[in-house]
């Protein structure tokens, strides 16, 4: 199976695993990026059986209203069930590391408001130590000489992802070489550093479910 195909795969097995149990008033959260995008479209063949969507992304919100599907404000949801996002690595504790993309703030806000994240990724995403993915740092743009000062001093190499502007209008730091040790702790020292306004690592709030294609099916690991 080619990786698009796993990745397919997964995302359907996320629609069987959600629709049979939305109702007319769920909101499900949609993360971004190629595997979030087969999901949608896979998604928008139930449309009508739940109400709509949070978008973790403006492509995100795009590529759901193009299906009509209703698009709300996180703020105007007080409830969401289900989040549903891909990953650029995974452990077995389904600690993430995510942001490939640069959606990485918004996913992190609306991940934390789910009762249940599901991530869908194919098996390359599996590894045995977080942190061979370069780590993304979403960064205030006056901070970014300053940020990057200190991710040396963490030990990391940060590379500046030239011509990127995230959906919040900041900037991006690619972490090489980092040394993930207890991710929930390094989640936090890099989050504590001025001008960061959030981190690629999921450990605090990582994945509850984690749907993994690997060529004999689908996988299921939970936390
Ligand atoms: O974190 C992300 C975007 O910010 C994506 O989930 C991550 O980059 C994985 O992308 P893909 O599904 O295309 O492999």
């Amino acid at each position: 199976m080619t990786q698009d195909q796993l990745k397919q795969a997964v995302a359907q097995a996320a629609v069987d695993l959600i629709v049979p149990q939305l109702t007319d008033r769920s909101v499900v959260g949609v993360g971004t990026g190629s595997t979030a995008n087969f999901f949608i479209d896979l998604l928008a063949k139930h449309k009508g059986f739940f109400d709509g969507a949070v978008a973790s992304s403006d492509a995100t919100a795009e590529r759901l209203k193009g299906h009509g599907i209703p698009v709300y404000d996180l703020n105007s949801v007080s409830e969401l069930e289900f989040y549903v996002d891909g990953a650029d690595e995974t452990n077995s504790h389904l600690e993430l590391i995510k942001g490939g993309g640069a959606a990485l703030t918004r996913e992190k806000i609306v991940a934390a408001v789910a009762h249940t994240f599901i991530c869908i990724a194919d098996g390359s995403k599996l590894v045995e130590r977080l942190g061979e993915f370069p780590l993304p740092v979403e960064v205030i743009p006056m901070a970014r000489s300053h940020v990057a000062r200190e991710l040396v001093r963490l030990g990391g190499d940060p590379v500046y992802r030239e011509g990127v502007v995230t959906d919040n209008g900041n900037v991006i730091l690619d972490v090489h070489n980092l040394m993930i040790g207890f991710a929930p702790d390094v989640e936090a020292q890099i989050n504590n550093i001025v001008g960061v306004v959030t981190n690629g690592l999921f450990a605090a709030r990582p994945a509850d479910i984690l749907l993994l294609g690997t060529k004999d099916g689908v996988q299921t690991l939970k936390r």
